[in-house]
């Protein structure tokens, strides 16, 4: 038992104050003072090393505790100091954890809130482990491109085995303080007060010895089997890394755990450094970072529009309207972050069908509570007292004009109605109504309650008020808000119509749909143009295109040549699957051909059959397509209407292209995001002249055509970041 009394301050702070140092009788307080995540810059280092050697020096110490101050242990190394000057300044966080390790005096690390990367590895370097039930541990390094390179790779596996300590180090997942427990990385789960309960734990193991409490000289348990597990992991993390070097690189770290210490560390170093220097890091640190940034938003259009000023409106209650794919999904992740919910829906059956889908999806746990939260009607008068409404009718101007006039004239006021349109005008949508300062485009991503993006768009009209509270809803609900203005398309599903037309013009030329797909899952993409217009749908494109008159369900519109829509070139065969009723995986067939109850995509000689005969009426000569060729011809394209969108003012910044593709479209996060992989990987001057030397080969393939941003850009060498948001906005 602590005495309370004991628990008096005689903390003196000459140490930096990064490390606090105070003494409890005979147990010294480490403590990291570096808000908010208490990340080891070069300050705490310091501050540590200082006060571990303070402890040691004093006879009247006996014990010592590590823990964090405010809200949480170390959450790792300091990510932005990697690269600078700081990051190699001694002591480094090796020598930090080397000192814990070799300890003569035992070391406790008392965790709350998150230990994470070097957090979790300095605790695992401790000789024991308290954790609060609240905290969380985890080893996340591979999601910023590294490895745990504190000794991680090596202190896990001798804890865990190396088939749990890859599972855990490739995933970079956080574990819960129950899970550490029975895991055997944290000894005890402590209740109440932290400090006071690690004082009295640190006493109750004083003059203990520490030899056999150190990680370092234990061995890994399932040692004999490291190549059989490092096999059987290499097979399936290759697969699911597509391109990424960081998780097989981990792996090889976590192998070399079998190996006496030294050695291991050593070849975590070594491997380390391979990652520290490769072009994938500073790319998936920059993802991470920018998921962060957007938060800090703004918009040119007006100075009102910033998160530094707007003020967000309360949200408690929000109707979704249509209980589709979308409106379900919708109301998922609003009733997931415990909003009330109006869901409405004009077909009986639907809705109903949109009920059963809500109920299975909530968690077993909490699904009669969410389910109390949830008013699901055919009468839209039931949305008279909501705060806010998604709308999630089908895409058609007619349709969201005629809602959102009725939702105008029902709901209260104040009340914040917005669309979860794919790309249609948003200023159209609001001029119908009498509060188009209070009308902003919402566009989520399916599936709603899964895909992390949300793209809020700003109308001609929207206040700073409702972009707020718009945004202030994603952070809510756990949505990355990319705040973006409004052109057909917006920027997500813009930048996408050059990417898809340019896929559909390389099967002209003699790749099938299965040649596309597999570059670009190579390049790293999750599913490749193809399969993915199957998984979505292919009638959602079809009646896009018929809506804009580039099509009709019969077939070209009359008098229009087969291969020009309004001057541009165009090429019919995706239409021409929508006709036959192969719409993609709900009707068994699109691209590809699908068994029953199966979503492998299979390559279906129908398909094949039809581009072949496309080819031959329309005097297309088959050859033979690198792979290279497909990424360029598809991604370059993509990139160079980032760069338009940026010219005309419709993103603020580069970054928010690059989270809106990085969350929204699973462009590989190892690359940065279109913009980021332009710049920082292939070089803006490489793009430009592709894009001319393709364009030279297909002079009418307008997307081709480099944007005057990108091109003048080059010519002065400016870069992205430095564009910032004075771009011509
Ligand atoms: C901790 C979180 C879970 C908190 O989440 P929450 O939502 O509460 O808060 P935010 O995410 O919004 O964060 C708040 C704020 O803090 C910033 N931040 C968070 N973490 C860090 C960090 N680690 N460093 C810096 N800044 C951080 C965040 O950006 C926010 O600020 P902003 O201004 O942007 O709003 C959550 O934040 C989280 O998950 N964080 C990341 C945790 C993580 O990934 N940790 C691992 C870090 S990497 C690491 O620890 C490496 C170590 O394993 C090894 C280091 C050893 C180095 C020695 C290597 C020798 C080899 C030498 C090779 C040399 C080669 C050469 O260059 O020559
Ligand atoms: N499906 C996607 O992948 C996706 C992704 C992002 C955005 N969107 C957009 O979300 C919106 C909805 O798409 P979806 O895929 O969910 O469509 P969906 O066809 O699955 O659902 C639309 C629902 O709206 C209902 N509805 C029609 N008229 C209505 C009315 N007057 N009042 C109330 N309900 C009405 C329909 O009965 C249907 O249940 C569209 O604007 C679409 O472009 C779709």
């Amino acid at each position: 038992m602590v005495n309370t009394m004991t628990l008096t301050w005689e903390a003196t702070r000459e140490f930096a104050v990064m490390a606090e140092y105070s003494t409890y009788g005979s147990v010294v307080v480490l403590q990291v003072n570096n808000p908010p995540v208490n990340s080891f810059s070069y300050h705490v280092r310091q501050g540590l090393v200082d006060g571990l050697e303070k402890a040691q020096r004093d006879p009247a110490i006996r014990s010592i505790v590590i823990m964090g101050k405010g809200r949480t242990f170390p959450a790792g190394a300091d990510v932005r100091e990697f690269g600078t000057a700081s990051a190699g300044m001694m002591p480094d966080l090796l020598s930090v954890l080397a000192a814990v390790d070799t300890s003569p005096k035992p070391v406790v690390s008392a965790i709350h809130g998150t230990a994470l990367g070097g957090g979790f590895e300095l605790a695992l370097a401790s000789h024991y482990r308290l954790a609060v039930p609240s905290a969380r541990v985890g080893l996340p390094e591979v999601h910023l491109g590294i490895l745990p390179g504190a000794g991680g790779t090596q202190r896990l596996p001798r804890v865990v085995g190396v088939k749990t300590a890859i599972q855990m180090i490739t995933t970079g997942q956080h574990i819960k303080a129950q899970q550490a427990l029975s895991l055997g990385l944290v000894d005890k789960i402590v209740q109440g007060d932290l400090l006071k309960e690690a004082v009295s734990f640190a006493r109750s193991i004083e003059g203990r010895p520490v030899e056999d409490r150190r990680i370092s000289q234990k061995t890994v348990p399932d040692a004999e089997k490291v190549g059989e597990v490092v096999d059987a992991a290499r097979k399936t993390i290759i697969r699911r890394a597509r391109g990424a070097i960081a998780p097989m690189t981990c792996v090889q770290a976590i192998q070399a755990s079998v190996l006496p210490f030294d050695v291991g560390m050593q070849r975590e170093r070594e491997l380390m450094a391979f990652l520290m220097t490769s072009w994938q890091a500073p790319a998936q640190q920059y993802a991470f970072f920018s998921e962060r940034e957007v938060r800090r938003w703004s918009h040119p259009r007006d100075k009102r529009v910033n998160f530094k000023t707007a003020k967000p409106r309360v949200i408690k209650s929000v109707g979704v309207v249509g209980a589709g794919t979308m409106g379900v999904g919708i109301t998922i992740s609003l009733l997931q972050a415990g909003l009330k919910v109006v869901l409405l829906e004009v077909n009986k059956k639907q809705l109903d069908r949109g009920i059963t889908t809500i109920q299975k999806t909530l968690s077993q746990k909490s699904a009669s509570q969410r389910m109390s939260l949830l008013t699901t009607t055919m009468d839209y008068s039931a949305l008279s007292d909501v705060d806010m409404v998604i709308e999630a009718v089908f895409e058609s101007m007619r349709l969201k004009k005629e809602v959102f006039k009725k939702l105008d004239s029902i709901t209260k006021p104040q009340a914040i109605l917005a669309s979860n349109t794919s790309g249609l005008d948003i200023d159209k949508i609001a001029a119908v109504t009498k509060r188009p300062d209070k009308v902003v485009g919402t566009h989520f991503f399916a599936p709603a309650n899964i895909m992390r993006l949300l793209e809020n768009i700003l109308g001609k009209h929207t206040s700073a008020e409702t972009i707020a509270t718009a945004m202030q809803l994603g952070t809510t609900i756990g949505k990355v808000g990319v705040l973006v203005g409004n052109c057909p398309g917006f920027v997500g599903n813009r930048m996408l119509g050059p990417y898809v037309t340019e896929a559909v013009f390389l099967l002209e030329e003699g790749a099938d749909p299965q040649d596309v797909d597999k570059a670009i899952e190579e390049f790293g993409f999750a599913m490749g143009p193809f399969r993915m217009g199957d998984l979505s749908g292919l009638d959602i494109g079809w009646r896009g295109r018929i809506e804009k008159g580039l099509t009709t369900e019969q077939g070209p519109p009359p008098a229009t040549p087969p291969l020009y829509r309004r001057g541009n070139r165009y090429c019919p065969l995706a239409d021409m699957l929508c006709m036959q009723g192969r719409l993609g995986q709900k009707t068994g067939a699109g691209w590809y051909r699908y068994e029953p109850g199966s979503r492998a995509a299979l390559p279906d000689p129908v398909v094949q059959q039809m581009i072949r005969e496309y080819r031959q009426e329309h005097g297309f000569k088959k050859r033979t397509i690198s792979s290279q060729e497909i990424v360029e011809r598809c991604l370059y394209p993509l990139i160079n209407e980032g760069f338009h969108i940026l010219d005309e003012g419709i993103a603020a910044r580069s970054m928010d292209i690059d989270v809106t593709y990085l969350f929204g479209y699973g462009w590989p996060r190892h690359t940065g995001g279109p913009m980021y992989y332009a710049e920082k990987v292939v070089g803006l001057e490489k793009i430009l002249r592709s894009l001319e030397s393709y364009q030279a080969q297909y002079p009418d393939h307008h997307y081709l055509q480099p944007s005057p941003l990108l091109r003048d850009m080059v010519a002065k060498g400016t870069s992205l970041a430095a564009l910032g948001t004075d771009s011509k906005l």
